[in-house]
């Protein structure tokens, strides 16, 4: 296309949001009009499932759940009026609480404020609250949090040695859907040691986010923790960004919750539209589908241009992934469904893999997420007339031809800045295009089998090692790998002994082994 009908096509395609102040530009996706006319009774289907789901169906059938992530950020929407009551309610509450918390209504024991967070969770009880307050949160922020999204020791006692000399004035945060995940079981138990060891009474700093009634919510009230805030069985943790999950650790650091709820609701607002070019989720589900034929043959590789939204494409790793990564379709079909993501930002990552992306392996499209204000107040010229954000527009731009002319199709997203407001927006406007893309392509976008059967896989793992402690226990003289696997009745897995073996002696937890340490089966273990 020559530059004049790539003008057309731009202006034929741009999407402008004016309250927002958003754009979305798909015209570097080469699909045609033949394109979007044949998936207009995918959309039409898409569409109608969409607000089922926003009333209430049970959206999610594996798991018996409704999809409610749209009645967070508009109430009014919940499908009861206690629904709507206990969202509200929860809104209040968060505010109350941090208001309590910033002005020392609510303190620690043995302190006027509390300074610091200690976020623990992991996957969306972590991603969503690292991206916002990485986007977000104030230079200088009410109270400063740090978090323990994996159950990594020297991760864990990076934190505690940091925050060693401030605990007594740290607040916890133990974030869990569910309640029962180890990471974050593991990351609050040690964090509650590391108090004990200060003689600090844990209850009075540990904040509980859960279902009501899980194991994380007993323990919260038995223990009478200084606070618990009730978290849905009807938002997914990769999509509870703006429920209690994300908003407690935002409104703690000061950032405005209801702005960001505000921009959500109005993209929400947005993409509920039943036309395709009036609505931006619609196009990016459309352009996410031409770009892999449906079946994620092209990876997502997703660059903003602006440094606080650097993790914005690991957040939208797990959206995407955890969403789209199925193996099995509605009708039971094996599909194995996804969209690779991966990112950092720009022009960062111009001067990492992106030769690759301008010259190797043509497998991805992507999205460019541009900001068009760069800082507060007045740029200094460089050199005449040029800015450093004059630099970090030109190589967005520069990028975007160059990768175009080499037949690399790309999205651009922009927004005026990165506040509350454009943050919930660009959370809302990806949720969306998930379900409308799982739409498309048949799935359910709201379960995750898959990451269930790793989790029971590590349990057994466990369950062995606990058995192999008691043979090794019980037994005094050295054994080889197969003996013990035949004392502990697991002869067919001498692998997992022989990693689970190796790890606890690298870690001085007794065990001995002698031998060839290169040759497994001439070793000989023995608890010393
Ligand atoms: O908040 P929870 O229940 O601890 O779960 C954490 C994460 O684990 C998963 O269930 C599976 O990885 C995610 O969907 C979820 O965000």
């Amino acid at each position: 296309m020559d530059a004049s009908t790539l003008w057309q096509r731009y202006q034929e395609w741009l999407y402008y949001h004016e309250g927002l102040g958003f754009y979305l530009d798909i015209s570097r996706m080469r699909f045609d009009n033949a394109f979007v006319e044949a998936l207009q009774p995918k959309f039409e289907k898409a569409f109608a499932s969409m607000a089922e789901l926003e009333k209430g169906a049970i959206a999610n059938p594996d798991e018996d759940r409704m999809v409610g992530h749209y009645w967070l950020r508009n109430p009014d929407l919940a499908p009861t009026p206690e629904l709507t009551q206990e969202i509200v309610s929860s809104i209040e509450q968060i505010e109350v609480f941090a208001e309590k918390v910033h002005t020392g209504g609510i303190h620690p024991p043995k302190a006027a404020r509390f300074t610091d967070i200690i976020s623990i969770g992991i996957g969306g009880s972590a991603l969503g609250p690292e991206f916002i307050a990485e986007a977000l949160a104030p230079d200088f922020p009410p109270l400063a949090i740090h978090f323990i999204d994996n159950t990594d020791p020297t991760g864990i006692d990076k934190i505690l040695t940091h925050l060693r000399n401030k605990l007594s004035s740290t607040l916890v945060l133990v974030i869990s859907k569910s309640g029962g995940t180890p990471e974050p079981r593991n990351g609050m138990l040690e964090v509650k040691k590391a108090y004990a060891g200060q003689n600090l009474d844990f209850a009075n700093y540990a904040v509980a986010i859960t279902m009501p009634g899980s194991k994380l919510d007993d323990q919260a009230k038995n223990e009478n923790w200084l606070m618990r805030f009730p978290m849905y069985d009807w938002v997914g943790g990769r999509t509870s960004s703006m429920s209690t999950v994300g908003l407690v650790p935002a409104a703690l650091q000061g950032i405005d919750i209801k702005e960001m709820l505000e921009g959500a609701k109005e993209m929400d607002d947005a993409t509920r539209i039943a036309d395709i070019k009036k609505n931006p989720a619609a196009m990016l589900a459309l352009a996410w589908y031409y770009a892999g034929n449906g079946k994620g043959e092209k990876d997502m590789v997703v660059l903003p241009y602006k440094d606080s939204l650097l993790l914005f494409s690991r957040y939208l790793q797990q959206l995407v992934m955890e969403s789209l990564g199925k193996e099995k379709d509605l009708d039971g079909n094996i599909v194995h469904q996804g969209i690779a993501v991966y990112g950092n930002k720009g022009s960062t990552d111009q001067h990492a893999y992106v030769q690759q992306l301008r010259e190797g392996v043509p497998n991805f499209f992507l999205t460019f997420i541009e900001v068009l204000k760069d800082r507060e107040g007045a740029s200094p010229e460089l050199e005449p007339g040029i800015t450093s954000g004059d630099y970090l527009s030109g190589f967005l731009q520069g990028s975007r031809t160059a990768l175009y002319e080499n037949h690399r199709d790309s999205i651009t997203v922009t927004i005026p800045e990165v506040n509350p407001r454009t943050v919930g927006a660009l959370i809302a406007l990806y949720d969306r295009t998930v379900g409308y893309y799982a739409s498309l392509v048949n799935i359910n976008a709201y379960h995750q089998p898959g990451v269930e059967a790793g989790k029971k896989a590590a349990a057994v793992i466990l369950d062995l090692q606990t058995k192999v402690i008691d043979v090794l226990q019980s037994e005094k003289a050295p054994m080889t790998l197969a003996q013990i696997a035949d004392k502990a009745g697991a002869s067919d897995n001498v692998e997992s002994i022989y990693i689970i073996l190796r790890h606890m002696s690298a870690n001085n937890r007794g065990v001995v082994m002698q031998g060839n340490l290169g040759e497994p089966n001439s070793l000989t273990v023995s608890m010393g």
